[in-house]
């Protein structure tokens, strides 16, 4: 039976440690963003309005070799979904920082190239898992994790460009419809330090995959 998974949430979430959980729970291979090898990243934090559309160029093109893989593989949890880069995007363009007609022609591409050709395995995951958190917890997690780029410190008016970016998740999640979803509380469950916590993650996912019938 095919599972791919994929996380989504803001920066900091957890997504990258539940994958790493999840993967090791279900027995799956976990498919991870490679920020440490991104060598854009770094310029994006130092100039937003530059490098926009090249970094969402670059996700788009590592993302996509990554679903190709999960859906070769069967069974996959991945710790960011592909549908999120538009939301950084159009956030970047709402706030005058992104260039609206580089937002057009990413999104086209993007469209382009989540088109079902007849004939072609369906790109779509069986199950998109969203973590909710709170500012706070958002801020504290990224300062725990320590990129220095991400840190209030190197800059201190990503405050409100987190929050701003807090904003656009809600109803991102709300109107997500691509598959079936849930939503975990991160600031609840301390799933990477509290053992109890964990398990109560752990069996509401494994329930949803049973209700899905992608769990036996
Ligand atoms: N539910 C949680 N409770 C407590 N700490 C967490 C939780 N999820 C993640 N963390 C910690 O927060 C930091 C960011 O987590 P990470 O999984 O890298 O987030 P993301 O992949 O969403 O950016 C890490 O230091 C991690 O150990
Ligand atoms: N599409 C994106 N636009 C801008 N920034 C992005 C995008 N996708 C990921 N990022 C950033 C956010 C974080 O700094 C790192 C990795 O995200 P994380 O949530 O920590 O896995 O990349």
């Amino acid at each position: 039976m095919m599972t791919v998974i994929v996380l989504s949430g803001p920066i900091g979430a957890g997504k990258s440690s539940l994958t790493s959980l999840l993967a090791e729970h279900l027995g799956t291979q976990a498919f991870y963003e490679g920020v440490d090898n991104n060598p854009i990243l770094p310029l994006y934090y130092k100039d937003m309005a530059h490098y926009t559309f090249l970094l969402n160029t670059y996700l788009l093109n590592h993302r996509l070799a990554q679903i190709n893989q999960a859906i070769r593989d069967h069974n996959s949890v991945s710790d960011r979904s592909i549908y999120e880069d538009a939301l950084f995007f159009k956030m970047n363009v709402d706030s005058g920082i992104a260039d609206p007609t580089e937002f057009k022609i990413y999104d086209s591409l993007l469209e382009n190239m989540m088109e079902q050709a007849p004939g072609n395995p369906s790109k779509k995951p069986d199950l998109l898992i969203y973590i909710h958190v709170s500012l706070d917890t958002m801020l504290h997690r990224i300062q725990k994790r320590g990129r220095t780029f991400e840190q209030l410190s190197t800059d201190p008016g990503l405050k409100d460009y987190y929050a701003r970016l807090l904003s656009y998740y809600e109803p991102w999640y709300e109107k997500y419809n691509a598959s079936p979803k849930m939503m975990i509380d991160g600031d609840k469950y301390d799933f990477v330090a509290d053992e109890e916590a964990r398990k109560e993650v752990i069996s509401t996912i494994d329930q949803k995959l049973t209700d899905l019938g992608n769990l036996n």
